[in-house]
């Protein structure tokens, strides 16, 4: 399997060396040069399978001779060992035809433990097999940074350097990152923005000098790796819900576009997904790209689903490959467009995009009266985020004979100002979480600025 740029001009590259370098050196991202299929009698086969099994049939391919079988298989199965439930992501169904799909019963309670718990595990095996080391850097709007600390705290070939917005994540977030006390493991609180922070972190692949030849590693979902072990749980909920023999669609609270975009590869990898519903919530530049064709920054707003305060959305980026026929030059015009001025997609694309994409935009009245209704209609405490996924799936469902599945990214129990604000219970953390609330915390400030982190990292790695 090899792996190629969305801006066309860096050299191809295999699983391992994709999942070390995280940006391409051309500035884009890194996709599959062409998908492997997953025919109908391959999902008929994962009928009644664990996750962990479907989890090696599906991400076996993309790996390729990086790893022998067994290895591959061993880590994974340690990866969701770490879930605090059986079937790792549980559905549930919450009407005649609507689910959702909890993605949060992993140590950090948000999705992002399904891809970090393996990515941690991967990078470890390789830097070992290579005896070498390596500098993370991850951006965090809340839920990367506790789920990158706890998937790669343990590997001593590792330095975890973890920018969050400074004010702008809740409590528990902060207080998930903030109080590990590790010699590898450095939280940043940034004075700016997430998007702020990611910048930092992208403009640190391009000028890697300052680490004198140590390797930078990306934990975002700048990683095609996050993006593979995403792509499981799409596969996983369509063949609980009758894939091959029956259509699913997919709503999804979305961002930095990592998530959704794990469900079109899965898609365009032969899962049966009729439609794919973008949530955001007032930081709306997806469904404004997707609904008017605007592709323009504004002004990044702080809201109750904190954890998608971004603007700059990285994996939109690989959509648009595809949606540009794997036109790296078109994707590069695009976005150096974009980044000085409004842009506009090109006819053809974005048609190829509403072909399967729609999206809807919760603001924070919108959040707080799914969360009550919810509550309301079902019992079901919704977090913040997840309830701008529900509302996007109710106004976007365009099949209703399809079930559709929401994907439910958080534990409400992270954003308990927002469940209080909607008139509920304030939700019970779970007891392995209560003895950091009164824990020290440990985090440097800097201003946002590339250079004042940079130098920071330099005097900190080991
Ligand atoms: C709880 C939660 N929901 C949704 C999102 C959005 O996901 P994505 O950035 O993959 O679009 C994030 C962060 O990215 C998140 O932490
Ligand atoms: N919402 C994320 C932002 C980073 O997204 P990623 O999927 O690219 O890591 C967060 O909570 O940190």
């Amino acid at each position: 399997m090899r792996y190629i740029s969305t801006r066309g001009q860096a050299p191809a590259l295999g699983f391992e060396d994709v999942l070390l370098a995280g940006l391409a050196s051309d500035g884009g991202l890194y996709v599959p040069e062409t998908l492997p299929k997953i025919t109908p009698d391959d999902l008929r086969a994962m009928a009644g399978c664990s996750y962990v099994e479907i989890a090696y049939r599906v991400m076996r391919p993309f790996v390729g001779d990086a790893i022998d079988d067994a290895t591959f298989r061993r880590l994974i199965e340690e990866s969701y060992a770490s879930f605090h439930h059986d079937a790792v992501v549980p559905l549930k169904q919450l009407n005649s035809n609507h689910f959702l799909l909890e993605l949060f019963h992993g140590p950090t309670l948000a999705f992002k433990d399904v891809a970090l718990q393996l990515l941690g595990r991967l990078l470890d095996h390789f830097l070992k097999q290579r005896d070498e080391k390596g500098v993370i850097m991850g951006a965090t709007s809340g839920d990367t940074g506790s789920a990158a600390i706890e998937g790669c705290r343990a590997c001593e070939n590792l330095d975890i350097f973890i920018l969050h917005p400074k004010g702008r994540v809740s409590e528990i977030q902060r207080r998930q990152m903030t109080t590990v006390k590790a010699d590898n493991v450095h939280n940043i609180a940034i004075e700016g923005n997430f998007d702020d922070a990611q910048a930092i972190v992208k403009g640190s692949f391009a000028d890697q000098a300052f680490l004198h030849g140590t390797r930078l590693i990306a934990v975002n979902s700048i990683n095609w790796a996050r993006i593979m072990a995403q792509t499981v749980y799409y596969v996983a909920a369509a063949v609980a819900l009758g894939a091959p023999d029956r259509e699913v669609s997919f709503t999804v609270p979305s961002a930095n576009f990592g998530n959704i975009f794990a469900g079109y590869i899965a898609r365009e990898m032969g899962v049966p997904i009729r439609q794919l519903v973008i949530a955001t919530n007032a930081n709306d530049i997806l469904h404004r790209t997707l609904a008017s064709n605007d592709f323009s920054r504004k002004e990044l707003l702080a809201t109750l689903a904190p954890s998608m305060d971004i603007v700059v959305s990285s994996n939109f980026e690989r959509l648009l490959f595809f949606a540009y026929g794997c036109d790296g030059a078109a994707v590069r015009e695009l976005l150096e467009r974009f980044q000085k001025a409004p842009a506009a997609l090109a006819d053809a694309p974005l048609a190829r995009m509403r072909e399967l994409f729609s999206s809807a935009t919760a603001s924070d009245d919108t959040i707080l009266n799914v969360i009550r209704e919810m509550f309301d209609r079902t019992g079901e405490v919704l977090d913040p985020h997840t309830a701008t996924g529900v509302y996007a799936a109710e106004k976007c469902n365009q099949h209703p004979d399809v079930p559709m599945v929401t994907l439910a990214t958080a534990h409400p129990a992270k954003f308990s100002d927002a469940i209080v604000k909607a008139g509920l219970a304030e939700p019970v953390l779970p007891l392995h979480f209560v003895e950091m609330l009164a824990a020290d915390e440990y985090y440097d400030v800097l201003p946002a600025e590339q250079s004042a982190v940079q130098a920071f990292v330099e005097s900190h790695r080991h």
